[in-house]
């Protein structure tokens, strides 16, 4: 075996102390697929299933020595970022990947957790759309987060379309905009690829509580695939049959919004629906 070859991953992103979100989710969803984890922590999180009670920035400084060490050593086959904080770590993380080759970036713009708590401030959204899509092979917004992304609500399909076209104007490849929010008996993502071909994928939408994680989930998955060589189509295709099989086989921690189980098996229940 050559030097390197085993696939590689990291994750930019915030740390979930109730290991349900956050690097937790993304490093047990790697381990799962079977890439090697690795991890730069922009912020940490006191959180657990109730809510998160606390959020604490690490050092720019410290997040670039995190991008040296890793650069130095690794052969990294793709990145994904999650929570960035505020304006000055978009800042830092968007510099320091630009000054390696992590490969394909899947960008899951985490904003808001699912109890309410803001983990991104509001002044750094244009930075995101400025600096950090243009460099990003893949974006992961869901409802409220393509929202803010195009600046107007988003209540039908058309709109949905529309807003992944938007979205992949700001220069990212590929958008997905996931339908987990979506008050239906389906879940559907809409997904528009840098060919031009576009597509929902629907699954049956899963009655639970326990979605704490699903967006962390979903698209480490995809960076873990990427990281293999799977093309976009394959990897989203994967990251789809992985979260369902999360959230339908349930584990049971905590008292509020559960996790996903991720040590859950892929399921093969998805539809691809061509537009
Ligand atoms: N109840 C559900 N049943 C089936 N699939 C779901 C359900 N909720 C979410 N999903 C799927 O999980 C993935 C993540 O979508 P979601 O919209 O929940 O992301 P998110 O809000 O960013 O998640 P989080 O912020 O918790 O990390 C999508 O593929 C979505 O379709
Ligand atoms: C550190 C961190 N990153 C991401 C999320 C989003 O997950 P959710 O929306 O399920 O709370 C989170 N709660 N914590």
């Amino acid at each position: 075996m050559s030097i390197n070859s085993t696939p590689q991953v990291v994750s930019i992103a915030g740390s979930d102390s109730g290991g349900g979100a956050g690097l937790q989710a993304d490093l047990k969803t790697f381990q799962n697929r079977t890439v090697f984890g690795m991890t730069i922590v922009v912020a940490l999180t006191a959180q657990n299933t109730l809510g998160v009670q606390g959020s604490y920035p690490i050092p720019t400084a410290f997040v670039e020595e995190q991008f040296k060490s890793l650069a130095a050593d690794f052969k990294i086959g793709a990145a994904k970022t999650g929570m960035l904080f505020d304006k000055e770590h978009v800042k830092c993380v968007v510099d320091n990947l630009k000054a390696v080759d992590f490969g394909p970036l899947v960008v899951d713009p985490v904003m808001i957790a699912k109890g309410g708590h803001t983990l991104l401030d509001t002044d750094a959204i244009d930075l995101i759309k400025t600096d950090l899509l243009p460099i990003a092979y893949v974006v992961t917004p869901n409802i409220p987060e393509a929202e803010v992304l195009v600046g107007y609500p988003l209540t039908n399909d058309l709109e949905i379309m529309q807003a992944a076209q938007d979205i992949q104007s700001l220069g990212v490849k590929n958008v997905i905009i996931k339908g987990g929010h979506l008050l239906e008996s389906q879940s559907r993502d809409y997904i528009l690829l840098e060919s031009g071909e576009r597509y929902w994928l629907v699954s049956e939408r899963l009655e639970t509580v326990k979605t704490h994680g699903t967006g962390d989930t979903f698209s480490a998955c995809i960076a873990a695939e990427l990281a293999k060589g799977q093309p976009i189509k394959e990897a989203i295709l994967t990251g789809k049959q992985f979260i369902q099989g999360a959230i339908s086989n349930a584990i049971d921690v905590g008292h509020g919004h559960g996790p996903t189980n991720h040590w859950a098996q892929l399921e093969e229940t998805i539809s691809v629906i061509e537009e």
